[in-house]
């Protein structure tokens, strides 16, 4: 059987080298593709091989009617609709690994140029300028780096920084102080990172919490004259408050090699004499695209003649047997990880994860890692899958325990989730009831039921007359409306909690006011 692959974005010669070798694959480059002509031609083929700039939308899934796998020749998957992939049983891979050396590199190549302004001193010369006074810099020696991320790209970028004397500081949600110390950099919150560094770098995905990460109230915590670089994504800057803080003084420069909207022929921060840029080009050497390209087109291979893929983000991977027991828990399994996670700011240690009931006797490691998946991408993204998210959580020292118990306490089925941090443990249970789907029965000690899916706002409190009336008040005050309501207390006049669902995502000014309530201890709101 011949396999059609469609290469629609420019990948290394060199790396695709692996498809040409192999056997049946009729490969077409074709790079010049309009969004439209590229929705009509995705029929015929049975690989769609893309970097950044091919936007696999949903409408173009759509029309992938013999698609079985998207290649990412790189990490970032923002640009393909993973939903509308696996709702279409198209599983979609990367290349995580290729690229972090080259994304560092230019990161250190961005930070050096930025504080010797040697961008700007080019410019100046080819201008037939001589001008020495103007481009003095900054050493870097000494000066400290803030990093927010520390995963592949970020923790290399420290290493690399370390050699040039710098001071690190760093944040990232899987970071403990004993992991820092050990690869001899400083940690703390982002605002600490905020504060203290003289030159701040970013290396998270794009997710829901990392948008505008760096947006006015930031850029307000900073020092004066800091330095900026982004060679992470577009999008977790905010460019106006960017530029303002720049306009202002208060940022001394910038490098950006990633931009809320690409590919882009205006952007006012380019008119900044401060701001230096590239058109996203951290992946590009000829090393790194040769790498991510062989790594996606062994991927593409496997898939194609019936093999494992090393690098999926979206493939379930659950033998049939097991499947057809279990499959009815991975939404609830997923949910309380999801839930879960948001109940704490700390570093997780360990998670353990109690089974009983109906589940006491099968198979439950695919219910564990798709627990672990929903713990996970808050802070990891979408490319957390069943498939990766035990290593994922192993590589960040998390330790993972399944129990098993006969008894449910009173349900035919039950699953526990605790997490453990240096200072806390949190836990959450639900269960499956038939023919009503997931609900989840308690958090922490106290008893609930509500199904997890939608906004959920969780109300620590005291127990006191008035307290509800307050909440309701607030909420219609702001247009909220609440679908559910729960509450349960420790004991009388004692801490409660109450938990709703709200028909919208509640806004941060919204969440203020609710927590301005003098009774109420805590409020947070979970979007599953
Ligand atoms: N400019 C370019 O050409 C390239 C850009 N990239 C981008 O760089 C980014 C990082 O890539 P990798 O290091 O390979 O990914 P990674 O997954 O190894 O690391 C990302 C880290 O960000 C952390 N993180 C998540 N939310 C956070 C938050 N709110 N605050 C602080 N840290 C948070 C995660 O815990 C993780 O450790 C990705 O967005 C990727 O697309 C990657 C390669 C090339
Ligand atoms: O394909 C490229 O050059 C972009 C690389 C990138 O941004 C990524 O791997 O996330």
């Amino acid at each position: 059987m011949m396999f059609n692959i469609l290469i629609s974005d420019p990948l290394s010669e060199e790396g695709i080298q692996p498809l040409r070798n192999a056997e049946n694959m009729n490969i077409v480059i074709d790079t010049e593709l309009t969004p439209e002509e590229l929705a009509v031609k995705i029929t015929d083929f049975d690989a769609l091989l893309v970097r950044s700039q091919t936007q696999v939308t949903r409408e173009l899934i759509s029309k992938a009617s013999n698609l079985k796998i998207i290649g990412r020749a790189g990490v970032g998957v923002d640009n393909i609709d993973l939903d509308a992939a696996t709702e279409h049983g198209i599983i979609v891979v990367n290349a995580p690994n290729g690229n972090t050396n080259s994304a560092a590199e230019h990161t250190m190549a961005m930070i050096m140029s930025l504080s010797r302004k040697i961008p700007q001193a080019f410019n100046s010369l080819k201008n037939k300028r001589w001008d020495r006074k103007k481009y003095v810099g900054v050493e870097l020696k000494n000066k400290t780096l803030g990093i927010i991320g520390l995963g592949r790209i970020g923790a290399e970028v420290a290493y690399r920084a370390k050699g040039q004397r710098m001071n690190i500081t760093a944040y990232d949600p899987f970071l403990t102080e004993e992991k820092a110390d050990k690869m001899g950099i400083g940690y703390g919150t982002v605002e600490d990172v905020l504060q203290v560094a003289d030159f701040i770098t970013i290396h998270t995905p794009l997710l829901k919490e990392t948008r505008h990460l760096l947006n006015e109230d930031a850029f307000k915590l900073m020092k004066d004259g800091v330095q900026i670089v982004n060679c992470a994504r577009g999008g977790i800057i905010d460019e106006e408050a960017l530029y303002h803080a720049i306009t202002s003084k208060k940022v001394a420069g910038a490098a950006l090699d990633v931009f809320e909207e690409e590919p882009f022929m205006d952007n006012k921060l380019l008119e900044l004499p401060e701001v230096i840029a590239t058109p996203h080009l951290g992946a590009s050497t000829i090393e790194a695209q040769e790498m991510v390209a062989i790594d996606v087109c062994h991927d593409v291979i496997s898939l194609l003649t019936g093999e494992t893929v090393k690098n999926p983000v979206n493939l379930p991977s659950v033998p049939g047997e097991i499947l057809n027991k279990i499959e009815p828990y991975f939404n609830l399994a997923e949910k309380l990880g999801d839930f879960l996670i948001h109940l704490t700011d700390e570093v997780i240690e360990e998670v353990n994860i109690y089974y009983s009931g109906d589940l006491y006797d099968v198979e439950v490691a695919p219910l564990t890692r798709n627990t672990v998946k929903g713990l996970l991408k808050r802070h990891l993204g979408n490319h957390v899958n069943d498939v990766n998210a035990l290593f994922l959580a192993e590589k960040r020292g998390i330790t993972i325990q399944e129990n098993k118990t006969p008894k449910a306490r009173g349900f035919t089925n039950l699953i526990k989730v605790e997490v453990k941090t240096k200072s806390e443990s949190r836990s959450v249970s639900g269960t499956l009831l038939n023919g009503l789907g997931p609900r989840i029965v308690k958090v922490d000690h106290y008893s609930v039921d509500f199904t997890p899916k939608g906004h959920v706002v969780v109300i620590h409190h005291k127990d006191q007359p008035g307290v509800i009336g307050k909440m309701g008040s607030l909420l219609s005050q702001h247009n909220i409306n609440i679908a559910t309501m729960q509450v349960d207390r420790s004991d009388v006049g004692g801490d409660a909690i109450m938990m709703l669902t709200v028909d919208k995502h509640m806004e941060k000014d919204e969440l203020e006011a609710l927590k301005s309530v003098e009774e109420i201890y805590d409020v947070m709101v979970v979007d599953l």
